[in-house]
Protein backbone atom coordinates (compact mmCIF):
# COMPACT_ATOMS: atom_id res chain seq x y z
CA UNK A 1 0.00 0.00 0.00
CA UNK A 2 1.43 3.70 -1.01
CA UNK A 3 0.25 6.06 1.77
CA UNK A 4 -1.15 8.93 0.52
CA UNK A 5 -1.14 12.50 1.91
CA UNK A 6 -3.76 15.42 0.24
CA UNK A 7 -2.60 19.03 1.10
CA UNK A 8 -5.88 21.31 0.03
CA UNK A 9 -8.34 18.22 0.51
CA UNK A 10 -10.67 21.19 1.22
CA UNK A 11 -10.53 22.34 -2.25
CA UNK A 12 -12.25 21.46 -5.60
CA UNK A 13 -8.98 18.86 -6.95
CA UNK A 14 -8.95 17.96 -3.50
CA UNK A 15 -12.61 16.11 -3.55
CA UNK A 16 -11.99 14.61 -6.94
CA UNK A 17 -9.10 13.28 -6.35
CA UNK A 18 -10.38 11.43 -2.83
CA UNK A 19 -13.29 10.07 -4.86
CA UNK A 20 -10.64 8.85 -6.83
CA UNK A 21 -8.16 7.75 -4.52
CA UNK A 22 -11.66 5.88 -2.69
CA UNK A 23 -11.49 3.20 -5.96
CA UNK A 24 -7.57 2.92 -5.70
CA UNK A 25 -6.21 -0.80 -4.71
CA UNK A 26 -3.44 0.07 -4.01
CA UNK A 27 -3.31 3.55 -2.04
CA UNK A 28 -4.45 4.15 1.68
CA UNK A 29 -4.88 7.58 2.34
CA UNK A 30 -3.31 8.40 5.80
CA UNK A 31 -3.12 12.65 5.78
CA UNK A 32 -5.39 15.53 5.11
CA UNK A 33 -3.36 18.23 5.34
CA UNK A 34 -5.17 22.03 5.78
CA UNK A 35 -3.62 25.41 6.65
CA UNK A 36 -6.38 25.93 9.31
CA UNK A 37 -6.77 24.69 12.90
CA UNK A 38 -10.39 24.45 13.20
CA UNK A 39 -12.09 22.78 10.27
CA UNK A 40 -14.80 20.56 10.76
CA UNK A 41 -14.21 17.07 9.80
CA UNK A 42 -13.91 15.85 5.91
CA UNK A 43 -17.65 14.95 5.38
CA UNK A 44 -18.69 18.20 6.62
CA UNK A 45 -16.84 19.94 4.06
CA UNK A 46 -17.27 17.55 1.54
CA UNK A 47 -20.62 15.33 2.29
CA UNK A 48 -20.68 13.37 -0.82
CA UNK A 49 -17.45 11.78 0.39
CA UNK A 50 -20.39 9.96 3.25
CA UNK A 51 -18.89 6.62 4.24
CA UNK A 52 -15.60 6.46 1.93
CA UNK A 53 -13.01 8.78 4.18
CA UNK A 54 -13.38 9.26 7.64
CA UNK A 55 -10.24 11.12 8.40
CA UNK A 56 -9.98 14.06 10.03
CA UNK A 57 -8.84 17.62 8.47
CA UNK A 58 -5.45 18.50 10.05
CA UNK A 59 -2.73 21.10 10.33
CA UNK A 60 0.35 18.94 10.05
CA UNK A 61 3.98 19.69 9.86
CA UNK A 62 5.69 18.28 7.04
CA UNK A 63 7.75 15.90 9.85
CA UNK A 64 4.34 14.67 10.84
CA UNK A 65 3.67 14.65 7.20
CA UNK A 66 6.58 12.59 6.69
CA UNK A 67 6.21 10.15 9.24
CA UNK A 68 2.42 9.00 7.70
CA UNK A 69 2.90 9.33 4.12
CA UNK A 70 5.20 8.24 0.86
CA UNK A 71 3.41 10.61 -1.74
CA UNK A 72 1.64 13.72 -0.98
CA UNK A 73 -0.83 15.37 -4.00
CA UNK A 74 -0.31 19.10 -3.22
CA UNK A 75 -3.77 20.82 -4.38
CA UNK A 76 -2.93 24.34 -3.30
CA UNK A 77 -2.80 27.26 -4.88
CA UNK A 78 0.61 28.12 -6.59
CA UNK A 79 2.91 30.26 -4.47
CA UNK A 80 1.88 27.97 -1.25
CA UNK A 81 2.63 25.22 -2.75
CA UNK A 82 5.87 25.51 -4.06
CA UNK A 83 6.46 26.67 -0.11
CA UNK A 84 5.32 23.23 0.83
CA UNK A 85 6.34 20.61 -2.45
CA UNK A 86 10.05 21.77 -0.86
CA UNK A 87 10.43 20.37 2.39
CA UNK A 88 8.43 17.62 1.60
CA UNK A 89 10.76 15.92 -1.08
CA UNK A 90 13.55 17.74 1.50
CA UNK A 91 12.13 15.13 3.35
CA UNK A 92 11.97 12.07 1.20
CA UNK A 93 8.36 12.38 -0.17
CA UNK A 94 7.09 11.98 -3.92
CA UNK A 95 5.23 14.72 -4.84
CA UNK A 96 2.36 15.01 -7.61
CA UNK A 97 1.86 19.31 -7.48
CA UNK A 98 -1.54 20.22 -8.90
CA UNK A 99 -0.62 23.94 -8.92
CA UNK A 100 1.49 25.71 -11.45
CA UNK A 101 4.32 26.24 -9.41
CA UNK A 102 6.52 23.66 -11.35
CA UNK A 103 5.16 23.66 -14.65
CA UNK A 104 7.43 26.17 -16.48
CA UNK A 105 11.47 26.09 -16.29
CA UNK A 106 12.29 29.60 -16.62
CA UNK A 107 12.10 31.26 -13.39
CA UNK A 108 11.73 34.67 -14.96
CA UNK A 109 9.12 33.68 -16.89
CA UNK A 110 7.11 32.73 -13.79
CA UNK A 111 8.07 35.60 -12.19
CA UNK A 112 6.63 37.59 -15.02
CA UNK A 113 3.40 35.43 -15.14
CA UNK A 114 2.67 35.44 -11.78
CA UNK A 115 3.73 38.35 -10.47
CA UNK A 116 6.03 36.28 -7.63
CA UNK A 117 9.43 35.08 -7.26
CA UNK A 118 9.83 31.53 -7.32
CA UNK A 119 10.52 30.25 -3.89
CA UNK A 120 12.34 26.83 -5.37
CA UNK A 121 13.81 27.61 -8.65
CA UNK A 122 16.27 25.61 -8.62
CA UNK A 123 14.19 22.51 -8.97
CA UNK A 124 12.47 23.91 -11.33
CA UNK A 125 14.74 21.67 -13.96
CA UNK A 126 14.37 18.36 -13.03
CA UNK A 127 10.44 18.89 -11.92
CA UNK A 128 8.38 16.94 -14.93
CA UNK A 129 5.75 18.05 -16.63
CA UNK A 130 2.60 15.61 -16.20
CA UNK A 131 1.21 14.97 -18.86
CA UNK A 132 1.46 11.13 -19.81
CA UNK A 133 0.74 11.33 -23.72
CA UNK A 134 3.85 13.13 -24.21
CA UNK A 135 6.02 12.52 -21.51
CA UNK A 136 5.33 9.41 -19.92
CA UNK A 137 8.90 8.09 -19.35
CA UNK A 138 10.10 10.58 -17.45
CA UNK A 139 6.89 10.95 -15.17
CA UNK A 140 7.71 7.31 -14.20
CA UNK A 141 11.28 8.04 -12.63
CA UNK A 142 10.64 11.19 -11.42
CA UNK A 143 10.10 12.48 -7.96
CA UNK A 144 8.17 15.41 -8.59
CA UNK A 145 5.50 15.72 -10.96
CA UNK A 146 4.06 19.20 -12.35
CA UNK A 147 0.41 18.28 -12.68
CA UNK A 148 -0.60 20.50 -16.13
CA UNK A 149 -3.20 23.28 -16.20
CA UNK A 150 -6.23 22.68 -17.27
CA UNK A 151 -6.95 24.85 -20.25
CA UNK A 152 -3.06 23.71 -21.57
CA UNK A 153 -4.30 19.94 -21.39
CA UNK A 154 -6.99 20.54 -23.46
CA UNK A 155 -5.18 22.80 -26.22
CA UNK A 156 -1.67 20.62 -25.94
CA UNK A 157 -3.68 17.51 -26.27
CA UNK A 158 -5.16 18.55 -29.08
CA UNK A 159 -2.50 20.21 -30.95
CA UNK A 160 1.03 18.55 -30.07
CA UNK A 161 0.90 15.40 -32.05
CA UNK A 162 0.35 17.64 -35.53
CA UNK A 163 3.64 19.93 -34.26
CA UNK A 164 5.38 16.75 -34.23
CA UNK A 165 4.23 15.44 -37.67
CA UNK A 166 4.81 19.13 -39.15
CA UNK A 167 1.27 18.57 -40.11
CA UNK A 168 0.63 22.55 -38.65
CA UNK A 169 2.36 25.90 -39.09
CA UNK A 170 3.93 26.60 -35.43
CA UNK A 171 3.20 30.14 -35.85
CA UNK A 172 -0.18 31.76 -35.97
CA UNK A 173 -1.79 29.01 -33.47
CA UNK A 174 -4.82 30.20 -31.79
CA UNK A 175 -6.41 28.77 -28.94
CA UNK A 176 -9.90 29.72 -27.90
CA UNK A 177 -11.42 27.59 -24.70
CA UNK A 178 -13.90 27.78 -22.25
CA UNK A 179 -14.06 26.64 -18.74
CA UNK A 180 -17.04 25.67 -16.25
CA UNK A 181 -16.93 27.54 -13.40
CA UNK A 182 -15.35 25.00 -11.30
CA UNK A 183 -12.20 26.08 -12.71
CA UNK A 184 -11.51 28.99 -10.77
CA UNK A 185 -11.64 26.68 -7.37
CA UNK A 186 -13.95 26.75 -4.16
CA UNK A 187 -12.62 30.36 -2.94
CA UNK A 188 -15.18 33.08 -3.42
CA UNK A 189 -14.23 35.38 -5.90
CA UNK A 190 -16.68 38.37 -7.49
CA UNK A 191 -16.82 37.73 -11.30
CA UNK A 192 -17.72 33.85 -9.78
CA UNK A 193 -20.47 34.67 -7.82
CA UNK A 194 -23.93 33.38 -9.45
CA UNK A 195 -25.54 36.48 -10.62
CA UNK A 196 -22.17 37.36 -11.80
CA UNK A 197 -21.74 34.40 -14.03
CA UNK A 198 -25.32 32.26 -14.98
CA UNK A 199 -26.57 33.13 -18.10
CA UNK A 200 -23.77 35.00 -19.01
CA UNK A 201 -20.80 34.35 -20.62
CA UNK A 202 -17.29 36.42 -20.97
CA UNK A 203 -13.68 36.25 -22.08
CA UNK A 204 -11.50 37.07 -19.67
CA UNK A 205 -7.33 37.64 -19.08
CA UNK A 206 -6.76 38.13 -22.81
CA UNK A 207 -3.55 38.42 -23.35
CA UNK A 208 -2.43 37.78 -19.63
CA UNK A 209 -3.68 34.70 -18.74
CA UNK A 210 -0.64 32.64 -16.57
CA UNK A 211 -1.36 29.33 -19.03
CA UNK A 212 -0.11 31.38 -22.40
CA UNK A 213 3.72 30.26 -21.59
CA UNK A 214 2.44 27.35 -20.04
CA UNK A 215 1.31 26.22 -23.87
CA UNK A 216 4.21 27.81 -25.54
CA UNK A 217 6.63 25.84 -23.34
CA UNK A 218 4.96 22.96 -24.30
CA UNK A 219 4.29 23.17 -27.95
CA UNK A 220 7.61 24.37 -28.28
CA UNK A 221 9.34 21.14 -26.91
CA UNK A 222 6.79 19.25 -29.83
CA UNK A 223 7.55 21.26 -32.66
CA UNK A 224 11.21 21.65 -32.22
CA UNK A 225 10.98 25.36 -32.46
CA UNK A 226 9.85 28.61 -30.44
CA UNK A 227 6.28 29.71 -31.03
CA UNK A 228 4.02 31.62 -29.32
CA UNK A 229 0.56 31.35 -29.33
CA UNK A 230 -2.68 33.59 -28.84
CA UNK A 231 -4.42 31.88 -26.18
CA UNK A 232 -8.36 33.18 -24.69
CA UNK A 233 -9.79 31.75 -21.76
CA UNK A 234 -13.75 32.07 -21.55
CA UNK A 235 -16.47 31.19 -18.62
CA UNK A 236 -19.42 29.66 -19.36
CA UNK A 237 -22.23 28.99 -16.96
CA UNK A 238 -21.08 25.25 -15.91
CA UNK A 239 -20.05 23.33 -13.04
CA UNK A 240 -16.99 21.87 -15.20
CA UNK A 241 -15.60 21.02 -18.41
CA UNK A 242 -13.39 22.85 -21.00
CA UNK A 243 -13.69 23.25 -24.50
CA UNK A 244 -11.06 24.33 -26.85
CA UNK A 245 -11.04 25.55 -30.50
CA UNK A 246 -7.70 25.37 -31.93
CA UNK A 247 -6.77 27.12 -34.94
CA UNK A 248 -3.88 26.92 -37.40
CA UNK A 249 -2.65 26.54 -41.00
CA UNK A 250 -1.96 23.30 -41.99
CA UNK A 251 0.58 22.47 -44.38
CA UNK A 252 1.33 22.29 -47.54
CA UNK A 253 -1.84 19.70 -48.73
CA UNK A 254 -2.21 18.66 -44.93
CA UNK A 255 -6.13 17.67 -45.15
CA UNK A 256 -8.35 17.32 -42.50
CA UNK A 257 -8.41 13.31 -42.97
CA UNK A 258 -4.40 13.48 -42.42
CA UNK A 259 -4.65 15.63 -39.44
CA UNK A 260 -7.07 13.25 -38.31
CA UNK A 261 -5.49 10.10 -39.48
CA UNK A 262 -2.25 11.39 -37.24
CA UNK A 263 -4.13 12.47 -34.44
CA UNK A 264 -5.52 8.67 -34.00
CA UNK A 265 -2.58 7.19 -34.91
CA UNK A 266 -0.37 9.49 -31.88
CA UNK A 267 -3.39 8.17 -29.71
CA UNK A 268 -3.88 4.61 -31.26
CA UNK A 269 -2.53 3.06 -27.57
CA UNK A 270 -3.24 5.63 -25.42
CA UNK A 271 -6.28 4.51 -22.75
CA UNK A 272 -7.81 7.95 -22.31
CA UNK A 273 -7.24 10.38 -25.78
CA UNK A 274 -10.32 9.58 -27.93
CA UNK A 275 -9.80 10.90 -31.77
CA UNK A 276 -13.29 10.84 -33.48
CA UNK A 277 -15.72 12.48 -36.25
CA UNK A 278 -18.18 13.84 -34.55
CA UNK A 279 -17.43 17.26 -32.85
CA UNK A 280 -17.50 17.23 -29.22
CA UNK A 281 -18.66 17.88 -26.78
CA UNK A 282 -17.71 18.72 -22.33
CA UNK A 283 -20.78 16.14 -21.47
CA UNK A 284 -19.15 13.23 -23.86
CA UNK A 285 -15.98 13.57 -21.04
CA UNK A 286 -17.52 15.01 -17.81
CA UNK A 287 -16.84 12.86 -14.69
CA UNK A 288 -14.36 10.67 -16.66
CA UNK A 289 -10.35 11.67 -17.42
CA UNK A 290 -10.91 11.18 -20.90
CA UNK A 291 -10.03 14.02 -23.81
CA UNK A 292 -11.99 13.70 -26.82
CA UNK A 293 -10.59 15.10 -30.09
CA UNK A 294 -12.19 16.22 -33.73
CA UNK A 295 -11.00 17.77 -36.28
CA UNK A 296 -12.38 20.04 -39.35
CA UNK A 297 -11.19 22.02 -42.33
CA UNK A 298 -12.27 25.54 -42.81
CA UNK A 299 -11.20 28.26 -45.92
CA UNK A 300 -7.80 26.75 -45.19
CA UNK A 301 -7.33 26.57 -41.72
CA UNK A 302 -7.34 23.65 -39.84
CA UNK A 303 -10.19 23.64 -36.62
CA UNK A 304 -9.59 21.37 -33.79
CA UNK A 305 -11.71 21.06 -31.21
CA UNK A 306 -10.63 18.84 -28.18
CA UNK A 307 -13.00 18.65 -24.52
CA UNK A 308 -11.97 17.87 -20.85
CA UNK A 309 -13.35 17.78 -17.66
CA UNK A 310 -11.25 20.70 -15.74
CA UNK A 311 -11.29 18.92 -12.31
CA UNK A 312 -10.57 15.72 -14.00
CA UNK A 313 -8.30 14.99 -17.19
CA UNK A 314 -7.72 18.77 -16.26
CA UNK A 315 -6.01 18.10 -12.57
CA UNK A 316 -7.23 15.25 -10.50
CA UNK A 317 -7.31 12.22 -12.79
CA UNK A 318 -3.92 13.29 -14.56
CA UNK A 319 -2.86 13.94 -10.88
CA UNK A 320 -3.72 10.03 -10.11
CA UNK A 321 -2.82 8.74 -13.85
CA UNK A 322 0.80 10.26 -13.32
CA UNK A 323 0.44 8.63 -9.53
CA UNK A 324 -0.08 5.45 -10.94
CA UNK A 325 2.91 5.56 -13.60
CA UNK A 326 5.54 6.97 -10.66
CA UNK A 327 3.78 3.74 -8.39
CA UNK A 328 4.50 1.47 -10.99
CA UNK A 329 0.37 0.84 -11.08
CA UNK A 330 -1.45 0.29 -14.50
CA UNK A 331 -2.16 3.73 -15.20
CA UNK A 332 -5.65 3.37 -15.73
CA UNK A 333 -6.15 2.03 -11.78
CA UNK A 334 -8.80 4.23 -10.60
CA UNK A 335 -9.22 5.92 -13.64
CA UNK A 336 -11.56 3.34 -15.62
N1 LIG B 1 -10.09 23.80 -10.35
C1 LIG B 1 -9.54 23.33 -11.46
O1 LIG B 1 -10.22 22.99 -12.44
C2 LIG B 1 -8.06 23.18 -11.54
C3 LIG B 1 -7.22 23.63 -10.53
N2 LIG B 1 -5.86 23.50 -10.67
C4 LIG B 1 -4.96 23.96 -9.63
O2 LIG B 1 -5.02 23.05 -8.52
C5 LIG B 1 -4.81 23.75 -7.29
C6 LIG B 1 -6.02 23.50 -6.39
O3 LIG B 1 -7.17 24.00 -7.08
P1 LIG B 1 -8.66 23.92 -6.50
O4 LIG B 1 -8.84 22.65 -5.79
O5 LIG B 1 -9.54 24.29 -7.62
O6 LIG B 1 -8.61 25.11 -5.44
P2 LIG B 1 -9.58 25.39 -4.20
O7 LIG B 1 -9.55 26.85 -3.99
O8 LIG B 1 -10.89 24.73 -4.41
O9 LIG B 1 -8.83 24.64 -3.00
C7 LIG B 1 -7.49 24.90 -2.67
C8 LIG B 1 -7.25 24.54 -1.21
O10 LIG B 1 -5.95 25.03 -0.88
C9 LIG B 1 -5.95 25.53 0.46
N3 LIG B 1 -5.46 26.91 0.39
C10 LIG B 1 -6.10 27.98 -0.08
N4 LIG B 1 -5.33 29.09 0.01
C11 LIG B 1 -4.19 28.69 0.56
C12 LIG B 1 -3.01 29.36 0.92
N5 LIG B 1 -2.84 30.66 0.70
N6 LIG B 1 -2.02 28.65 1.47
C13 LIG B 1 -2.17 27.32 1.67
N7 LIG B 1 -3.27 26.65 1.35
C14 LIG B 1 -4.28 27.32 0.80
C15 LIG B 1 -7.36 25.52 0.96
O11 LIG B 1 -7.47 24.48 1.91
P3 LIG B 1 -7.44 24.77 3.48
O12 LIG B 1 -8.22 26.03 3.72
O13 LIG B 1 -8.08 23.56 4.07
O14 LIG B 1 -6.00 24.90 3.87
C16 LIG B 1 -8.21 25.22 -0.25
O15 LIG B 1 -9.30 24.38 0.04
C17 LIG B 1 -4.62 25.23 -7.67
O16 LIG B 1 -3.25 25.51 -7.81
C18 LIG B 1 -5.32 25.31 -9.02
O17 LIG B 1 -4.87 26.38 -9.76
C19 LIG B 1 -5.31 22.89 -11.75
C20 LIG B 1 -6.09 22.42 -12.77
C21 LIG B 1 -7.52 22.56 -12.76
C1 LIG C 1 -12.38 29.27 -14.92
C2 LIG C 1 -11.06 29.60 -14.28
O1 LIG C 1 -10.94 30.59 -13.57
N1 LIG C 1 -10.03 28.78 -14.53
C3 LIG C 1 -8.73 28.97 -13.97
C4 LIG C 1 -7.77 27.87 -14.45
C5 LIG C 1 -7.45 26.89 -13.37
C6 LIG C 1 -6.09 26.21 -13.49
O2 LIG C 1 -5.82 25.26 -14.19
O3 LIG C 1 -5.19 26.83 -12.79
P1 LIG C 1 -3.64 26.68 -12.50
O4 LIG C 1 -2.85 26.84 -13.72
O5 LIG C 1 -3.38 27.82 -11.57
O6 LIG C 1 -3.40 25.37 -11.88
C7 LIG C 1 -8.12 30.31 -14.39
O7 LIG C 1 -8.37 30.79 -15.48
O8 LIG C 1 -7.29 30.79 -13.62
Amino acid sequence: MVRAAIYGASGYTGLELLRLLARHPGVEVTALVTRQDDLPRLTDVHPSLAGRFDLPLENLSTQEVAERADVAFTALPHGASAATVSPLLEAGLKVIDLSADYRLKDPAVYAKWYALEHVDPARLDSAVYGLPELYRDRIREASLVANPGCYPTSAILALAPLLKANLIDPQGVVIDSKSGVSGAGRSPKPNFHFPECNESFSAYSVGVHRHMPEIDQVLSDASGKTLEVVFTPHLVPMDRGILSTCYATPASGATAERLQAALAEFYAHEPFVHVGDRLPGTKDVAMTNNCSIAVRMVRGRAIVVSVIDNLIKGASGAAVQNFNLMHGFAETTALI
